[in-house]
């Protein structure tokens, strides 16, 4: 026993301005500056737990708020007590008798919560010398099922189920781990085809992505079909012609690739709506894109709306375009649904509006009972950091399948994180192995204190229009 107590924490309003450029831009949300509300959670020693959830800037200072409101909470607790059961904290986090009216468990309130489980997983993975990923999958059946949040969904996955479930993948996982390590996780970028972008740019990166090894596009539509047509048309004429292909890429059989609208070369093509229709015209909007043979629609509609998504996906059956949503679900009760209506084909949990790697870890279970892939959600900042911890615990210890799974890259604000994520020369995801680096998601002190907002350099900057034009793709 460490002994070690929790002393101390600080909370941090980072934004990055993303909009200058029109990064991470889509039918919804026309101008975001990709931030974090940030924690930092520290101990009588050198360990600390680095946590954060995302927002897309204004707003981001009421979710600092709420940080530090739960965060006292936690002062003074043993940090071995908290280790020895994840679950117990978790259920502590989530239960305080005042903050809980403000969700219960969604919203600001939940936010928040993820930010600070988040920071105690990455404080326990470093403390055990592992990455997150490795920390969970080296965990027992009954270890993992400790940790994981199961009120309100038992009647989807029993703790009996979830245990056999984990018990009957425990002798492959080694051999999964060693393939995963060997071939890196498949992966799809979303980076070409943000609304902002010009069909210039569309152009351009779409044939940097495919040099890079991506075979899966995502395209962000819904504010324009006609519109929508000319860039997919766009990107589809580039990724379905085989002489762009890069030099010594074995071509992709599109017969293997399962349940997907895979061109001429392999590729395939998705697209993204962030919630602006209602369920007919999302029905009928999305007959008009049936030339681009998308695999999904991500986000059709109101991302709470399950019996909605199911309408959606039974309407869009016969043209073959399944449905994904995810990113704004916001607890596990809302999957629970989206799976029992058999509402959509692929699952994109969200590593910080979930509570947190303990809910996380509920959706995974009750997604491979459902036999539906997990594709996380990861367009913003940070989460691709998270989020391939997220997919190989799924790989390795829950479904025990990467073969329909793409998990989602940005190529944005990676630079900002001392264990950043990367992609091997065929597109997928490299595994995290530096055992120093926890759930990945700490961030330089310099760049926290130039995008701190609104006191950071670039900020103060910005206010004087003098700022410095950020990075273009
Ligand atoms: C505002 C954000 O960039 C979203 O557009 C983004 O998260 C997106 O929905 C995605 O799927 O990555
Ligand atoms: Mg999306």
């Amino acid at each position: 026993m460490s002994g070690l107590k929790i002393t101390d924490f600080s909370v941090h309003d980072i934004r990055f301005p993303t909009n200058v450029t029109g990064d991470g831009t889509d039918a919804m949300n026309k101008e975001c500056d990709y931030s974090a509300a940030y924690i930092v959670v520290k101990t009588d020693s050198d360990l600390k737990g680095q946590g954060m959830t995302f927002t897309i800037g204004r707003g981001n200072e009421i979710v600092v708020f709420a940080i530090e409101q739960i965060a006292k909470r936690i002062l003074g607790m043993e940090v071995d007590k908290i280790f020895a059961d994840m679950g117990a904290f978790w259920d502590f986090l989530v239960s305080d008798p005042q903050h809980r009216w403000l969700g219960p468990e969604k919203g600001v309130i939940h936010l928040a919560t993820a930010a600070i489980s988040n920071a105690l997983w990455d404080m326990y993975a470093k403390h055990a010398g592992k990455p997150l990923w490795k920390l969970i999958v080296d965990f027992t059946p009954e270890e993992f099922v400790k940790a994981t949040a199961f009120r309100y969904i038992t009647d989807a996955i029993t703790r009996e189920e979830a245990l056999a479930l984990l018990k009957a993948k425990e002798s492959g996982k080694k051999a999964r781990e060693e393939e995963v390590k060997k071939r890196g996780y498949p992966a799809y970028t979303t980076s070409v085809g943000w609304l902002g972008y010009s069909d210039e740019k569309v152009k351009r990166l779409t044939k940097d992505a495919l040099n890079q090894g991506f075979n899966h596009f995502k395209l962000k539509v819904g504010a324009d079909p006609e519109d929508d047509l000319r860039r997919g048309r766009l990107i589809r004429s580039i990724i379905d012609d085989p002489a762009n292909m890069p030099k010594g890429r074995k071509p992709i059989d599109p017969a293997s690739i399962k349940d997907k609208n895979a061109g001429p070369t392999g590729c395939v093509l998705m697209v993204d709506a962030n919630q602006v229709w209602d369920v007919s015209q999302a029905v009928e909007y999305m007959h008009k894109l049936e030339p681009l043979k998308p695999w999904f629609i991500e986000e059709p509609t109101a991302p709470d709306d399950a019996v909605g998504h199911a309408e959606i996906r039974k309407a869009l059956k016969p043209i073959n375009i399944g449905v994904a949503t995810g990113e704004h679900a916001h607890n596990r009760m809302v999957f629970k649904q989206l799976l029992k209506l058999d509402a959509i084909d692929v699952c994109q949990i969200d590593s910080c509006r979930l509570g947190g790697v303990n809910e996380v870890l509920s959706v995974l279970l009750m997604s491979a009972k459902y036999g539906v892939p997990v594709c996380p959600h990861a367009g913003g900042v940070g989460l691709c950091e998270y989020v391939i911890h997220l997919s190989l615990i799924d790989y390795i210890a829950v479904s025990g399948d990467m073969e329909r799974n793409v998990l989602e890259f940005v190529d944005h604000l990676h630079e900002h994180f001392l264990y950043p994520v990367s992609i091997n020369d065929e597109g997928r995801y490299n595994v995290p192995t530096d055992p120093k680096g926890g759930y990945s998601i700490e961030m330089f002190d310099q760049s926290m204190a130039d995008y701190a907002f609104p006191g950071g350099s670039y900020w103060v900057a910005a206010a004087k229009g003098e700022a410095p034009t950020p990075p273009q793709h």
